[in-house]
């Protein structure tokens, strides 16, 4: 049976019905409107998918007529277009509408003076030449008005042509601004570069593929592929590289049906072509290839700098022990004594070993010989970064920050523009991956000293690299804390973190208040059991920012995305006085506590940033002025930024986080479900970090035989680098005699 022809209409919407404001986005394209059309008939409702349709705007709508049970006759929508204008009245009114950049209507009827009623014709042929000449219009106004002109019919044919192969109006549209007219060429030609468009991934560029017709063994295919794998290993498993056998049999898996001589083949190309980098069985990605070598090479020439020791440090350190009443354990003095010698120093030490207590003396100390030195600290989170802050009573940002990384550029500080510090103390190191560690190192100049410190039992960075490991086991100068100090040894939750570390089960005794296991094997209890628990702890006085819930993994009962819909619910429930916003399968409301996912530097948000929202605002566009679309406001710690519908997939509900999330951050009260139903997750080191993240109170909820087998499973997860290797033999190529003295 032929499908039925499609009705056309050209009008306008007078109102939106669903959703109210009109707000649709990429992933909630749907709504319903009332439609009035130009020839002058009833008005009637319209409905599907009207992503992009402004309220008053003249277009067409294709579709039929359907009957809803309750709602009656509506016009189902197929596809919409903005057809070009024909009249004076609607030429005028387009040129000036928003679509057109730098046109009233004076000057849009000035326009029609000039070029007639076909004005928009000749001005997308002749381009801004057309338009010199028109009173109140300068060159930069008149490309302005010609280019927005342009781009808005063009991307319109390009939609038309390219929306049947499956690709999205909102990608059509980031097509458009990368490569101009030119996007149907390039799709047609090698779809793959689909990918470039970071929406897009491997899977649905081949989907598009396969409908345009591409051959399964295409270059641009096995190209796209083993990049794609390449890329998916290294990040997901936080690997730098990717062995030749395992990339080969894993491409080979997901083309199904492509020979390995064919892969094989595309790989030495993409060598040859420093695509990838190829290094005896391993093959990068050449960014983190540049990555790993320029970071060793940094790392080894700051550590085979060292400056001899200082004379007077010894009695400095007494100084510092009598003016604050204190006895600095051996260790600790030990890194003082290094931090003066070395250009770079680590400092690790699990909690309560007295890691800030040293940096607090070594800058003390620091300050008193060097009165004039400048000190830089930083950290890989906005949390810990506030948190060194405040324990050190100095300015403290986020290592992103203080790089001034930028959208789409490198950031300010680098190899040729060094961090302006004398000395820099970095924290949580545990965290940072191949790519911050590189470029921190890049920008440190010459005579700067870095004191690196970190707990290097905590989980690795999420993503690529095991730079503390790497960096401690090449031979950069470190030195471990390990006594714990007595006001710590008072704290259950440093003990146990202490007894889990070593593998030893943990000890409670109920008569102190910081450390609680609920015994619970029901899934379905124990998430029930977090929400009351958080409940409890806010009519106790605990605010919600105080509160941490923590869970190994996203899905399941116990998972954070369900825990997150139920802490919301009860919580946060929905009110008349409260904003709201939804989209597919959330919904943000006034009040929630809510985490960034993706590091934002236009918005200077980072990704683990936490806030709440705290309502409804209007969106500005990219040159900073208000749009008519209504986002939502939240307040990251004084700082209020509004999200666009389209960039709330950048926000989650941080009722619950991961535990992975919540690295580098720490709360009063921390609540975590232990069950075996994340039997997959269970690993000590993930355990030890989730612990570690609660200062006053731990609560945890489960079975003591899910804890004891993440206690006992110690395997590190091996990951794929050649830091470590490297630095070593950077280190051994610079001759003992010609290592610089620093200082
Ligand atoms: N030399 C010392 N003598 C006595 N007490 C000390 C000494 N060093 C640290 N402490 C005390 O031990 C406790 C833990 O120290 P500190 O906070 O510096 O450890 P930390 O390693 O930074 O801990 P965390 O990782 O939990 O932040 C603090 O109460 C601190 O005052």
């Amino acid at each position: 049976m032929e499908a039925p022809l499609l009705e056309m209409s050209t009008g306008h919407v007078v109102y939106f019905i669903h959703p109210r404001n009109g707000s649709l986005s990429e992933e909630d394209t749907f709504g319903v409107a009332r439609w009035q059309p130009e020839n002058g008939g009833e008005p009637f409702a319209i409905k599907g998918n009207l992503y992009g349709v402004n309220k008053g705007e003249r277009i067409t709508v294709h579709g039929k007529w359907e009957t809803h049970p309750k709602y009656g006759l509506q016009f189902a929508v197929d596809h919409w277009e903005r057809p070009l204008p024909k009249t004076k009245d609607q030429i005028i009114s387009f040129l000036s509408s928003k679509f057109v950049k730098g046109c009233g209507v004076k000057t849009a009827e000035l326009i029609i003076q000039k070029l007639g009623d076909r004005a928009l014709e000749r001005i997308m042929h002749e381009g801004a030449a057309c338009l010199m000449g028109i009173k109140g219009i300068g060159t930069k106004s008149a490309v302005k008005i010609a280019d927005s002109i342009k781009s808005n019919f063009e991307i319109q044919q390009i939609m038309m042509t390219l929306l049947p192969y499956g690709i999205s109006a909102d990608t059509v549209t980031k097509m458009y601004k990368q490569w101009g007219n030119e996007c149907v060429d390039i799709v047609r030609r090698n779809p793959y570069r689909l990918t470039e468009i970071h929406l897009i991934g491997f899977l649905k560029a081949d989907e598009i593929a396969m409908t345009i017709g591409i051959s399964m063994d295409s270059p641009y295919r096995l190209n796209a592929a083993l990049q794609h794998v390449l890329n998916e290993t290294c990040y997901k498993g936080g690997h730098c590289f990717v062995f030749e056998h395992e990339l080969i049999d894993r491409t080979k898996e997901l083309l199904r049906g492509v020979s390995e001589q064919d892969i094989e083949t595309e790989l030495q190309l993409m060598a040859a072509h420093e695509q990838v980098i190829w290094e005896e069985d391993k093959i990068y990605p050449k960014h983190l290839y540049i990555y790993e070598n320029k970071l060793a090479h940094k790392l080894a020439c700051m550590a085979t700098r060292s400056g001899g020791a200082m004379p007077s440090i010894e009695n400095s350190i007494k100084q510092y022990q009598m003016k604050h009443g204190i006895v600095l354990a051996d260790k600790q003095r030990e890194a003082i004594r290094e931090m003066f010698r070395q250009q770079i120093l680590i400092v690790t030490g699990n909690p309560g070993t007295g890691k800030t207590t040293v940096v607090k003396a070594m800058i003390d100390i620091y300050k008193k010989h060097y009165p004039e030195a400048s000190i830089g600290l930083c950290a890989p989170t906005g949390r810990a970064a506030r948190k060194l802050g405040e324990l050190t009573g100095m300015n403290s940002s986020t290592i992103h920050m203080m790089l001034g990384f930028r959208p789409g550029a490198e950031p300010e500080y680098g190899d040729d523009m060094p961090l302006p510090f004398d000395l820099i103390f970095t924290d949580e190191v545990s965290m940072k991956d191949l790519q911050l560690a590189y470029h921190l190192f890049q920008a440190i100049g010459p005579n700067t000293k870095v004191v690196l410190i970190g707990d290097s039992d905590q989980l690795p960075s999420v993503g690529p690299g095991n730079v503390l490991h790497d960096m401690i086991t090449a031979g950069v100068p470190h030195v471990r804390l390990t006594e714990i100090f007595r006001q710590a040894q008072e704290s259950q939750i440093i003990m146990n973190a202490h007894r889990i570390n070593n593998g030893e089960q943990i000890v409670i005794d109920k008569n102190k208040d910081d450390f609680f296991f609920i015994e619970q094997p029901e899934p379905e209890r124990i998430a029930h059991l977090v929400v009351l628990s958080v409940l409890r702890f806010l009519d106790k006085g605990h605010k919600l920012e105080d509160i941490l819930v923590l869970s190994p993994m996203k899905k399941g009962v116990i998972g954070t995305e369900e825990l997150n819909n139920a802490l919301q619910a009860a919580v946060n429930p929905p009110a008349l006085d409260k904003a709201e916003i939804k989209t597919v399968g959330r919904i943000y409301r006034q009040g929630d506590k809510v985490i960034q996912i993706r590091n934002d530097y236009k918005k200077k948000i980072l990704n683990g940033d936490i806030g709440v929202v705290i309502g409804t605002a209007l969106v500005k566009d990219e040159e900073g002025e208000l749009t008519d679309e209504i986002g939502l406001a939240c307040d990251f710690h004084g700082k209020v930024v509004v999200y666009s519908k389209h960039e709330l997939k950048d926000l989650l509900l941080a009722y619950a986080i991961t535990i992975h999330k919540a690295q580098g951050g720490q709360a009063p009260v921390v609540i975590m479900p232990v069950s075996t139903s994340h039997y997959v997750m269970l690993a000590r080191n993930l355990i030890y970090t989730g612990l570690t993240r609660a200062e006053g109170v731990c609560v945890m909820i489960g079975t003591r035989k899910a804890l004891s087998v993440a206690i006992s499973n110690n395997k590190m997860v091996q990951r794929n680098t050649a830091l470590r290797e490297r630095i070593e033999s950077n280190m051994q190529s610079i001759p003992t005699g010609q290592r610089k003295v620093y200082g």
